[in-house]
């Protein structure tokens, strides 16, 4: 590694096992960095997901992903997808060295700006990495920022995360949630069913099959103010997903002002992320196998 090339942050592995590093700095993609090792993570998790997302990923996802033209083959350039970004939604790409501070990811998003971490996982992590890398962030997260409305919901909610930043510690878990319960780990219908748009399902083999075909999971009707107060894991597959009709839907609900909601939230204890309630609108209530005990956060 040359000096100009961003220096891999090591995580501290402590006995709580992960434990995450923030960094703010924005950096160059490193592509002549990138071994032949790195380009093959890349050629096989681009390949296998493609095929599993076939009749599981939603149309938006699989059509704007088309558009990219993203090689199978080889990491993808920032540049290159940037030149489509900038035509299309006026978004961005922007190297990151990994998880950034909340306000500072905020404000990127506010900005139309989409941090993607520059680095991919080693061979031995393909099925599971605790952090988001190249691969969940540039597969599982750029195809959507082609489409006008989610674009718009994207640049939105980072407005929303500065504005929930000054507002305290509780709406800002609370906004968290809705992130990971949408953008992260969200199902639409379509006329042909339900289909995936999270980006943490989409850039995961196991969990893309498992949100839709397992029994175990609960799948219930998007709620913005359920979703707020539901809590998640973030070590396993999710026990309940949450499903809109459209991306429209999640932009018009998203659209007030969520001051007065987070004061209601307040008084109101969290839920947790197996429990059904009887004002859910339930698609269907989960078996619960497998769940692990506790670890909602
Ligand atoms: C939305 C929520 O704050 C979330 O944990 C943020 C924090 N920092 C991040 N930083 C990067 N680079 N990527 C992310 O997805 C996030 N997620
Ligand atoms: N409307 C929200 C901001 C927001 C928009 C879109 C998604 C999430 C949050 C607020 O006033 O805080
Ligand atoms: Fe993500």
């Amino acid at each position: 590694m040359t000096a100009s090339e961003p220096q891999r942050v090591e995580r501290q592995q402590t006995d709580k096992g992960y434990v995450p590093v923030y960094t703010t700095a924005v950096v160059e993609q490193p592509w002549a960095s990138y071994s032949r090792t790195d380009h093959q993570t890349w050629a096989t998790l681009f390949q296998r997901q493609r095929e599993v997302l076939k009749g599981r990923a939603c149309r938006e996802f699989i059509e704007n992903q088309e558009r990219f033209q993203m090689a199978p083959n080889a990491i993808p350039r920032f540049d290159d997808l940037n030149e489509v970004l900038a035509k299309a939604t006026g978004w961005q790409l922007v190297g990151v060295e990994g998880l950034l501070p909340e306000l500072v990811f905020f404000d990127h998003l506010a900005n139309r700006r989409f941090p993607v971490t520059w680095w991919i996982r080693k061979p031995e992590q393909l099925d599971y990495l605790a952090e988001p890398d190249l691969f969940h962030d540039l597969f599982g997260h750029v195809p959507l920022l082609l489409n006008p409305v989610f674009a718009d919901y994207m640049e939105a909610y980072g407005k929303g995360g500065v504005k929930a930043h000054g507002i305290g510690a509780e709406a800002l878990v609370n906004l968290t949630r809705l992130y990971w319960y949408t953008v992260e780990f969200g199902l639409i219908r379509q006329d042909d069913g339900l289909r995936i748009y999270g980006s943490g399902i989409v850039s995961s083999k196991g969990e893309s099959i498992h949100c839709l075909e397992s029994p175990a999971p609960n799948r219930i009707g998007f709620d913005l103010k359920r979703i707020m107060k539901t809590r998640y894991r973030i070590d396993t597959y999710q026990k309940t997903y949450f499903v809109i009709d459209s991306f429209d839907q999640l932009m018009d609900a998203t659209r007030p002002d969520f001051r007065p909601i987070y004061a209601e939230l307040a008084e109101q204890p969290s839920i947790p992320a197996g429990d059904v309630l009887a004002t859910d609108a339930v698609f269907n209530r989960g078996t619960g196998e497998g769940w692990a005990k506790d670890g909602d956060v």
